[in-house]
């Protein structure tokens, strides 16, 4: 008798969640971080999927030109719908979310306007932010080159104060002078914050922001002495292809003199250069709120890779069965398991995290409006570092859900190639992921050489001032291990560091141990904030145990990842090391009967996924097939290009036959 195996997928699911040891809904809440934040999300979520002008199953298949409209379009559909419904800025911002499409907009809210908002001035802001809102100019962010992008201090682009007409005169001067990666520079943008060198009374004070007008705003022609265009397709079908990332070059464009940004520093009508009582570092503002919000976004995009492949292997079966019973899910392997559940718990680690780090920004631009800037290096250390290690992780993470799916994950229509496509440049953009943790070790390398002079290090960094106990303690608790292994790399990294004939010299020989040292300092943060958000009042049946044991896989997985380091500074011995991932593989059994309930509770809609293999209802079978025949190639049964090269062949090789 033939078996119906959809149905019998479509059940798996369902029995799947009936054994769920916890309260779904309040683990929602957890994961969105409130009952309004869960609804608004929902309400959101759902107005984008049942437009039908957001539907996205087709963009692999659309040409660049096509995807690009189609980005324009769904752009303008989204800000009409935001308009008509009168969403609030947080439902506004959702919306884009889940319209899910990168394009002009991001750079436009992400950049444009919080380079204006950290760097203009009172009067700027008046002027300029209206016109934002309202969309009636479009604005990127024009600070990479061709020549540099890592380098900021290295950028050519001038910028020269002519006091004899008030305007600043912007040139290109050289090739690599040429912006060149800004996202919606190419096609959309009708302005930019230009980065570059300001000269003035014949001196050269450094890069500075100014707002430059690019295009006609009547026909949206380039102005005089302004090139620009898009620098070409991008890894991946449909994916980040959808944005103009551009190419921009300056033929001595001349702005008015209030168009340089001028709350760090100002230039006087007489052309004098003057500095603000502020630190110059403010000019990098932008990009330590967007490293910010790509922590937030390294979760969302974890969760859904998460998301598909957890569901896809609950009613994927292969093997055990002699008999022609029932076959294994997938999901009961314990390969399979050991891959997946790190990989879900660091989903909620990075959410948790991401919050923490957004009340540190908060907290941090507070402090600044009163002009405390002691929090500065602390916001920059946790935004640069905690960028590049959950950027990372999950570009590795979406690449590894794809394998889980097996050969299904390489098709489109399990949307894991895109979402990869899209992601990876996480890792590149808003500074490179190991540029970025260079960072991090330098701040970790100051507060190391200052512990002998008695400063307290403090934040993240407070633990460092356990130096004495640290150094010495073998450590039986999990977050101690956590602190001795990232002090001890630490200092073993000062230490080579000051046998070197230099410092700058020391630091270049040993940046490889650097790096090192700088993620097991972000671990830490990582771990201890999760560990502190399941020490709060969690509400919820079993909501809070399955985040402890979350908690626990995410730092045990992290503990035998990097075991190598633990024993080799000797923060755990090797019988630590192996009760620890004897205690890891009882944890994944603990997770696995509640695995699918802990994707459902990311509580993402079908249309945000974008998955034939992650779908709620689990039909993965039928909707794979259907899927199929969509594809442009199965417009027709004979192929085009059958009568030019397929019959020519096969006829001579019947010929041939013949003969
Ligand atoms: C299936 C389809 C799915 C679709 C999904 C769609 C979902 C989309 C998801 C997300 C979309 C998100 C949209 C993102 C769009 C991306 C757009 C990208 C934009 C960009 O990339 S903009 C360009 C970014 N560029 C960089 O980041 C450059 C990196 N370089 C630097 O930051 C600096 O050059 C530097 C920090 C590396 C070096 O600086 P510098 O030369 O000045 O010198 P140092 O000596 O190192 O530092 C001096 C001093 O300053 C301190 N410092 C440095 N930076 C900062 C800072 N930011 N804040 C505070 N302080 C800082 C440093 O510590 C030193 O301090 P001390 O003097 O030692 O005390
Ligand atoms: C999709 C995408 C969107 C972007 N959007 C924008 C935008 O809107 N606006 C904008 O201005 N820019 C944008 N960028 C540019 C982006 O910010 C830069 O590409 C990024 O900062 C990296 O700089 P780079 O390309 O110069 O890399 P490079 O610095 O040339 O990196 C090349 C290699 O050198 C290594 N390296 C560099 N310096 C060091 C060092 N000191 N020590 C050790 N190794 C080093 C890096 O690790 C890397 O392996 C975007 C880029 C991408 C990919």
């Amino acid at each position: 008798m033939a078996v119906d195996h959809a149905a019998a997928e479509v059940d798996h699911l369902a029995a799947e969640r009936a054994a769920a040891r916890f309260d779904v809904e309040a683990m929602k809440i957890a994961w969105a971080g409130s009952r309004h934040a869960v609804d608004v999300a929902d309400r959101m979520a759902r107005l984008v999927a049942s437009d039908p002008v957001f539907r996205k199953d087709n963009r692999t298949m659309l040409s660049r030109k096509d995807l690009f409209k189609d980005t324009l379009r769904k752009a303008a559909h989204a800000w009409k719908r935001i308009v008509e419904l009168r969403l609030t800025e947080e439902e506004a911002s959702l919306l884009r979310q889940y319209v899910d499409q990168p394009g002009y907009v991001d750079l436009h809210w992400g950049m444009f306007v919080p380079a204006i908002k950290g760097q203009g001035t009172e009067e700027q802001q008046k002027k300029w932010l209206p016109l934002a809102y309202k969309f009636q100019i479009i604005g990127c962010y024009a600070q990479t080159e061709l020549g540099h992008g890592s380098n900021v201090q290295g950028l050519e682009t001038t910028a020269t104060f002519d006091p004899m007409t008030d305007e600043f005169v912007i040139h290109s001067p050289t090739l690599t002078s040429s912006k060149w990666w800004p996202g919606g520079l190419g096609k959309a943008s009708t302005h930019a914050v230009v980065y570059a060198r300001l000269i003035t009374e014949g001196k050269d004070y450094g890069i500075h922001g100014f707002i430059v007008q690019l295009r006609s705003l009547e026909d949206h022609s380039p102005l005089p002495g302004v090139t620009l265009g898009d620098i070409g397709g991008k890894f991946g079908s449909g994916a980040y292809n959808s944005m103009d990332n551009g190419v921009l070059r300056f033929d001595h464009v001349r702005i008015p003199r209030d168009q340089m940004l001028m709350r760090l520093s100002q230039v006087t009508r007489e052309g004098k250069y003057v500095q603000s009582d502020v630190p110059k570092q403010l000019l990098y503002g932008t990009m330590v709120y967007v490293r910010q919000s790509i922590v937030a976004d390294a979760s969302k995009a974890l969760s859904r890779a998460v998301c598909i492949a957890v569901r896809y292997s609950a009613i994927r079966k292969q093997f055990g069965s002699q008999d022609g019973g029932p076959e294994t899910q997938v999901l009961n392997y314990r390969t399979q398991q050991s891959r997946l559940f790190p990989l879900l718990a660091s989903a909620y680690a990075f959410r948790f995290v991401g919050d923490w780090l957004n009340w540190l920004y908060t907290d941090v631009t507070q402090k600044l409006e009163v002009k405390d800037y002691s929090t500065l290096q602390e916001a920059h250390a946790c935004t640069a570092g905690l960028k590049a290690v959950t950027t990372s992780a999950t570009a590795d993470a979406i690449e590894e859900c794809r394998k889980l799916c097996g050969g299904h994950g390489y098709l489109n229509s399990s949307g894991l190639p895109e979402l990869f496509a899209v992601y990876v440049p996480a890792c590149t953009y808003e500074g490179d992921n190991v540029v970025l943790l260079l960072q991090v070790a330098r701040i970790l390398m100051k507060t190391v050489s200052q512990l002998t002079s008695g400063k307290q290090p403090v934040g993240t960094m407070a633990y460092m001032g356990k130096v004495q106990h640290l150094m010495q303690s073998k450590c039986a608790v999990k977050t101690e291990a956590f602190e001795a292994r990232a002090l001890r790399m630490a200092v073993n990294c000062a230490q080579n560091i000051g046998q070197a004939s230099n410092q700058e010299e020391g630091f270049y020989e040993r940046s490889p141990d650097l790096l090192e040292a700088a993620v097991a300092h972000i671990q830490l943060i990582i771990v201890t904030k999760f560990i502190e958000k399941v020490h709060q009042d969690i509400p919820g049946h079993g909501v809070k145990e399955q985040l402890q044991n979350l908690c626990n896989v995410y730092a045990l997985y992290t503990l035998h990842k990097h075991l190598g380091d633990f024993l080799a500074t000797g923060s755990l011995t090797p019988k630590q090391g192996a009760l620890a991932n004897e205690q890891l593989g009882k944890l994944y059994a603990q997770v696995r009967p509640n695995a699918v309930a802990l994707v459902d509770a990311f509580n993402y809609t079908d249309h945000y996924l974008g998955s034939v293999l992650g779908r709620y209802d689990g039909n993965v079978y039928p909707a794979l097939y259907e899927e199929a025949w969509k594809d442009p190639l199965n417009e027709t049964v004979v192929p085009e290009g059958y009568h030019e090269y397929l019959r020519p062949l096969l006829k001579q090789q019947l010929k041939l036959s013949r003969l």
